[in-house]
C-alpha cells in the first residue's frame, strides 16, 4: 500500500462470521418534497448484511442514494427506486433494504365559520421496505382532535334537569324566564369534561398505490371524528366547535371505531392499525383504544 491508498476496513473479512439483520444509519437529516412543500426530515436507512464474513456495509452508498430526495417528490415509486439502489450497491451482501422518513406535514386549515385559516402540524413516519423483490410502504400519521366524554355529558345534563326542578318547582313557566335561566351559569350548572386527544393511524399501502395519500387519510380521519383541533379561532368558530363537540360525544372506543370504519373504505389500504389516546382531564391517566384490520385477499 502506498501513502495515497486508503485502507478499506469494510472490505476486510469479519473476525466473527455472523450475518446481521439490519445495518445502516439512523437520524440522517434530509429535505423531502411532499405535496409541493419542502420539509425537514430525518431518515433511517439500512440493509441486511447477509454475508457473515463481510466486515461491514458501505454506508456512504446508502447516504448518497438519498440525494434524490432533495429534488424529487416523495412517492412509493421514488422510495422503491432508492431501496433498489441500496441493494444494487450492496450486491452479494444484502437482500433486504429499508428506509424510514420522519417529518411533520404542515397543512393550512380553515376556521369553522370565520374566513380565517392557520397551520396545523401532523407528525408522519413513512417506512418503506424492499425484501426478496417484495416492496411495501407503511404510513404512520398522528392526528390531534378533541373528545368530550358522553358519560360526563349525560351526568351534567342530569344536574341541569335537577337544577331546573329546584328553580321552577311550583312556578308558572314563562318563556323569558326560562330563556334567561338557560343562558346563566346558575341554570346550566354543570359542563362535561373534554380533552385533547391523539389518533395514530398506521396504514400499509396497497402495492398499486403510486401517490402517498397522506392528505386524504387525514381528511377522512378528521371528517370521521368531527372534532379536529382548530388553528385560528374567533368566538364564532369557538361556538361552532362547541356544537361539533356536543354532537360528537366520544369515548375512546367510539373514536377508534369511527376511525377504523372510515379508513377501511379506502381502496389504498392493505392493512390498518388505529390507536387513539384520550389525555383525560377526569383522570391523571389516559384512556386508550386500538383496532387492527387486514383487508381480506380478493
Ligand atoms: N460499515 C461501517 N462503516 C462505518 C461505520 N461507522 C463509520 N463508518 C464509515 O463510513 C464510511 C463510508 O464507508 P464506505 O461506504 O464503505 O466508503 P468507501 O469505501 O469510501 O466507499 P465505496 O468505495 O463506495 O465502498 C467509512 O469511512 C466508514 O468508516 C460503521 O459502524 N460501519
Amino acid at each position: 500500500m502506498n501513502a495515497l491508498t486508503l485502507p478499506d476496513v469494510a472490505a476486510q473479512a469479519s473476525r466473527q462470521a455472523l450475518p446481521l439483520d439490519w445495518v445502516g444509519m439512523c437520524g440522517i437529516a434530509v429535505p423531502v418534497l411532499i405535496d409541493g412543500q419542502r420539509l425537514n426530515a430525518i431518515a433511517d436507512a439500512g440493509v441486511s448484511l447477509d454475508d457473515g464474513e463481510a466486515r461491514g456495509i458501505h454506508m456512504s452508498r446508502l447516504y448518497l442514494a438519498l440525494e434524490v430526495l432533495e429534488n424529487t417528490a416523495l412517492s412509493p415509486r421514488l422510495l422503491r427506486r432508492i431501496l433498489q439502489q441500496f441493494l444494487d450497491s450492496h450486491a452479494g451482501l444484502s437482500h433486504a433494504a429499508s428506509l424510514g422518513i420522519r417529518t411533520d406535514l404542515l397543512l393550512k386549515r380553515p376556521a369553522l365559520v370565520s374566513p380565517l385559516a392557520g397551520w396545523k402540524r401532523y407528525p408522519i413516519n413513512i417506512e418503506a421496505q424492499l425484501k426478496n423483490d417484495v416492496f411495501h410502504v407503511e404510513l404512520n400519521i398522528q392526528i390531534p382532535y378533541s373528545s368530550t366524554c358522553p358519560c360526563s355529558a349525560a351526568l351534567a345534563r342530569q344536574l341541569i334537569q335537577q337544577q331546573f326542578v329546584d328553580d321552577f318547582a311550583n312556578k308558572a313557566l314563562d318563556h323569558a324566564g326560562i330563556l334567561a335561566w338557560l343562558g346563566s351559569s346558575q341554570g346550566i350548572v354543570a359542563t362535561p369534561h373534554s380533552q385533547r386527544s391523539t389518533a395514530t393511524v398506521n396504514v400499509k399501502l396497497n402495492a398499486s398505490v403510486d401517490e402517498l395519500p397522506l392528505l386524504s387519510f387525514i381528511n377522512e380521519a378528521e371528517a370521521a371524528l368531527g372534532t379536529a383541533v382548530q388553528t385560528a379561532v374567533k368566538r364564532a368558530d369557538e361556538q361552532a366547535f362547541a356544537l361539533a363537540n356536543g354532537q360528537n360525544l366520544m369515548f375512546c372506543e367510539d373514536a377508534a371505531r369511527r376511525l377504523s370504519m372510515a379508513l377501511r373504505r379506502s381502496p389504498d389500504i392493505a392493512s390498518l392499525d388505529v390507536r387513539v389516546v384520550h389525555a383525560e382531564s377526569l383522570h391523571a391517566h389516559d384512556a386508550v383504544a386500538q383496532s387492527r384490520w387486514v383487508r381480506e385477499a380478493l
